[in-house]
């Protein structure tokens, strides 16, 4: 059977601060600058999921759409409307950099999908400009 490609995009806001604790206060304003400030700042993150797998003879789909929304909205609710550094466990001691974002929603959704092997791809948008994808491991 023909292997497609099916996406599907969302978006969530969050709040957050580019900060590592394992650098001093003057090293994370030099590398994060404008980022770094204790106030924190917002994106408007859109998120692309992509899946992968091969078209069912009988059902002529790869994955349950209505599926994959539920599953997404899961994952959603952890992220939308949060402050990423202080809400969501990962990022106490992670960087909340677009590409740590992308490899959280990555395995975040696979850790909830019924056939967690047909995730392909996550995309993340931080700004119309910056763009960050991740593949898993
Ligand atoms: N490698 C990374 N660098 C930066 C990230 C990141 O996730 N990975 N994130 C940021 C900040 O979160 C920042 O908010 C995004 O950058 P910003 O300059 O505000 O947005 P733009 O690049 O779109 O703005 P322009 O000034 O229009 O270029 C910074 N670095
Ligand atoms: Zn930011």
């Amino acid at each position: 059977m023909p292997t497609v490609t099916m996406e599907r995009v969302d978006m969530f806001s969050a709040a957050h601060r580019l900060n590592s604790d394992h650098l001093s206060k003057d090293e994370n304003a030099v590398l994060f600058g404008k980022c770094n400030n204790a106030n924190g700042h917002g994106h408007n993150y859109v998120w692309r999921v992509k899946l992968r797998g091969e078209v069912d003879p009988v059902s002529g789909i790869v994955y349950d759409l209505a599926q994959l929304k539920k599953e997404m909205a899961i994952v959603l609710d952890t992220v939308d409307h949060r402050n990423l550094d202080k809400d969501v466990e990962f990022f106490k001691t992670t960087v909340s950099t677009s590409e740590n974002v992308a490899v959280y929603m990555f395995e975040k959704l696979k850790s909830v999908m019924s056939r967690p092997e047909l995730l392909h791809k996550v995309t993340i948008e931080e700004t119309p400009k910056n763009i960050f994808t991740y593949k898993g491991k």
